[in-house]
């Protein structure tokens, strides 16, 4: 079966933990601003015909500058994002044109073919998926009190990543119902899962980070410089 796909790129944030003043989207990783890898990665995948970027009011021009100047040419919308990633997500559905969609941080630079690959080979089959990675930590659940209250069973606890698959008509479907009974999400996929889908979890690699606070940009700097030295991006562990 012929499918399309597409990408919505969430780049709205105002990376507030990064604690820079602008958007960590622009910071330079390497030789160019986190975003660009983040676009280059998917406009390389032949499979991926459309990506539209979510990104602030104010960064739309510097947006598309860019994308012209390292010749990014599937982005077809770059448009302004809401108050919540949530909220950016839902507009960035609107432009998206293909059967299935791709939901990812722009934030999350290293996302390989390799594993895109597997993510939509899964969705496909089963309908609905998303990367993650087996957690290395204990979890423990802490109330405001700061007591704990549960160690969950660390053999069924993931972190979850991006990018996550959907069938473009049901992520669609699922915004809207959150947004109608007031629920709010931090991924896709818990508004999936609230509308009753099996939403299935794809080994991811535990390199694919998302740049959130500072120290995070010396993990992607040595990322980087580990996947250039190995010539291919998808041989970091
Ligand atoms: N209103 C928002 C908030 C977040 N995002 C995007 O969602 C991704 C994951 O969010 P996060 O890492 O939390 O980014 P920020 O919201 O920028 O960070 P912070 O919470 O520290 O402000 C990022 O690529 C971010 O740009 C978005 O598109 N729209
Ligand atoms: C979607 C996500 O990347 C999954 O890990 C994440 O939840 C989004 O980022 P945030 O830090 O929760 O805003």
């Amino acid at each position: 079966m012929v499918v399309t796909v597409g990408v919505v790129v969430a780049a709205a944030g105002q990376g507030k933990r990064m604690r820079k003043g602008f958007n960590k989207q622009f910071i330079q990783l390497g030789d160019r601003p986190i975003l660009m890898h983040t676009l280059q990665a998917f406009e390389h995948m032949s499979f991926v015909e459309q990506i539209v970027v979510v990104t602030s009011a104010g960064d739309i021009a510097k947006c598309e500058a860019l994308c012209r100047s390292y010749n990014v040419r599937k982005v077809t919308d770059v448009v302004a994002g809401g108050k919540t990633r949530q909220d950016s997500v839902r507009i960035g559905l609107n432009k998206v044109r293909t059967d299935w969609v791709l939901v990812h941080d722009g934030a999350r630079p290293f996302v390989s073919e390799e594993m895109v690959n597997e993510l939509l080979e899964s969705a496909q089959r089963h309908g609905a998926a998303v990367l993650g990675v087996p957690v290395k930590d204990t979890i423990k659940k802490v109330n405001v009190d700061g007591i704990i209250e549960e160690t969950p069973e660390r053999q069924s606890m993931w972190a979850v990543q991006t990018p996550q698959a959907f069938r473009l008509t049901e992520l669609k479907r699922a915004h809207a119902q959150a947004r109608e009974e007031e629920l709010a999400a931090t991924d896709d996929a818990m508004l999936m899962e609230h509308l009753g889908f099996d939403v299935r979890i794809v080994r991811g690699d535990y390199y694919n980070i998302k740049i959130t606070t500072p120290e995070d940009l010396w993990f992607a700097e040595s990322i980087l410089q580990h996947m250039r030295k190995m010539g291919d991006r998808t041989s970091c562990e």
